[in-house]
């Protein structure tokens, strides 16, 4: 199965851990064998989101791009930036899976009217088959999955329709997480949890705090 990761966030600024949470999950699922990771794409949250210690995209953008200079397969997605305002994380899955598939249509037709954007793995035309979308994100974000305010269950619902890869993270028991929600427990089979073992607890929090301070 074709699958490409996509992780929602605010990358303020990029750590080394947004990057290893994508390796992490991609080593897990290539093991797994019926996998095939194909490409990843961070999409950093709009400037509506304002959240304190947001930087303006067009910051968080330019340090997202050096961060993946160096890699072969996860690139960056400006479309929630270029939006009119915040995007429903539901909407940012849509809109990437629509793409995907609205570009594998164009090559099975013989057509080629769309510019292919930056983010989209060159494998994503080698094959006919479907390349899957599934949310790669940390145990803390799953956590919020339970608050109304923020989701609400028919998104919770479309986030795991999706299927979900939650990589382990400090402070987080997602197992328990998901025993507790009935909505997680009802699609567990579609959430992937992946224990990071090189535990780190590294967070933008930090590194802000820290560059304020100077140290
Ligand atoms: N150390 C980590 N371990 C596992 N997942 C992480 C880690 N750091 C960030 N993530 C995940 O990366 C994604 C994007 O994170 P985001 O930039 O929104 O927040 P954050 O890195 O926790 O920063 P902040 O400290 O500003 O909240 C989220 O899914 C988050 O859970
Ligand atoms: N209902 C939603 O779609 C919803 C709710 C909360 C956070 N998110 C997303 O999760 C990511 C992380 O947000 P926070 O940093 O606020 O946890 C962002 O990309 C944000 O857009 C989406």
């Amino acid at each position: 199965m074709r699958l490409i990761l996509i992780a929602c966030g605010t990358f303020s600024p990029p750590t080394l851990m947004h990057l290893r949470m994508f390796e992490i999950a991609r080593n897990h699922l290539m093991e797994r064998g019926a996998f095939q990771v194909i490409g990843g794409i961070m999409s950093p949250v709009h400037d509506a989101q304002r959240k304190p210690g947001l930087v303006a995209g067009t910051h968080r953008l330019a340090m997202l791009r050096l961060a993946l200079r160096t890699s072969n397969w996860i690139r960056v997605s400006d479309w929630e930036l270029q939006q009119p305002q915040w995007t429903p994380t539901v909407d940012v899955l849509q809109y990437h899976k629509d793409c995907i598939n609205n570009v594998m249509k164009e090559k099975v037709e013989g057509r080629r009217d769309s510019v292919l954007p930056e983010w989209l793995p060159a494998e994503v035309t080698q094959r006919e088959d479907e390349v899957h979308v599934r949310f790669l994100a940390g145990a803390d974000l799953l956590a919020t999955f339970a608050d109304t305010q923020l989701w609400t269950n028919e998104e919770v619902e479309t986030m795991c329709s999706y299927g979900l890869v939650v990589i382990s993270r400090f402070g987080s028991n997602p197992e328990k997480f998901i025993f507790e929600s009935d909505v997680l427990s009802k699609y567990s089979r579609n959430i992937e949890l992946v224990t990071n073992w090189s535990t780190n607890n590294l967070s933008s929090t930090l590194v802000r705090r820290l560059l304020k301070r100077d140290s």
